[in-house]
């Protein structure tokens, strides 16, 4: 099992401090890396191409983007198409966050003609779902986040590459609350029961920090985080990605000395 740890540095950083978070990103996988984790990180549009650069050749880092758009190109002005940040050096395309669905009226018919266009190109998709926190109060969690999926992969062709990030919209960002693990555990083995024989990762994410991710690395269905503030300054990632490769290696050693012989 890989866990996958990635940060969207959503709508901050200049191509010089990108650059800068890579150098040291790429300094550290040249010292021995994570080995068991699978590290992606998601810059703004704008800076794709230079984390990608500063990364360097054969780079075990993906690299993503944080949108793009169902055409592959034409009259849209201000969006980017999926071969555009494929032409950035994007190995990987983000969709359906829930501040684009907030701010950005992506619905999920939206989400859905973007993971068609992300897989028709061959990349992988990052799809996002959580329910906003009057869904939860109501006892609809599970129901919502079931019905988001099930829209975003209506069509999906088989041997797709498709992590699924579950963020709570109540737990993400500066005014999130963090959540319990039962609260985030109801939901995530429902998506893993569900579509965990077809997906590359089931992450969570939403108020991810050094303090809770060994616990939410061991909820059930979990295989990775996403992360926002936490991992914005080089560190705190660097901090992340150790203990999940700490993580990694206790379940290998399990799973070692539990296998038959
Ligand atoms: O994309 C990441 C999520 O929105 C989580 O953000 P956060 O870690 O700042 O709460």
């Amino acid at each position: 099992m890989v866990l996958w740890i990635g940060t969207s540095w959503k709508m901050t950083k200049t191509q010089a401090e990108a650059i800068a978070f890579a150098s040291r990103l790429r300094i550290a996988a040249a010292a021995g890396g994570w080995p068991g984790v699978q590290p992606f990180v998601v810059p703004p549009a704008t800076a794709i191409s230079v984390v990608r650069d500063a990364l360097g050749p054969d780079s075990p880092i993906v690299v993503g983007a944080q949108n793009a758009h169902w055409e592959d190109a034409g009259a849209w002005t201000g969006e980017v198409s999926v071969p555009q940040v494929a032409d950035a050096g994007a190995t990987l395309v983000e969709i359906g966050h829930s501040e684009r669905r907030e701010h950005f009226s992506e619905t999920d018919r939206t989400v859905n003609w973007k993971v068609r266009a992300v897989l028709r190109h061959g990349l992988t998709a990052l799809v996002c779902v959580g329910e906003p926190a009057e869904v939860r109060a109501a006892g609809g969690a599970r129901e919502h986040v079931l019905s988001q999926v099930a829209a975003a992969l209506d069509g999906m062709p088989g041997g797709s590459r498709v992590l699924l990030a579950y963020e709570p919209v109540w737990a993400i960002g500066e005014k999130g609350r963090k959540p319990a693990i039962d609260e985030i555990a109801e939901v995530t083995q429902a998506l893993d029961a569900e579509y965990g024989a077809v997906l590359t990762a089931l992450l969570y994410g939403g108020s991810v920090s050094t303090a809770n991710a060994r616990d939410l690395l061991h909820t059930p269905g979990v295989t990775g985080l996403f992360v926002g503030r936490s991992a914005w300054d080089v560190n705190g990632y660097l901090h992340l990605l150790r203990i999940a490769a700490d993580v990694a290696q206790e379940a290998g050693e399990v799973a070692a000395a539990t296998a038959p012989r």
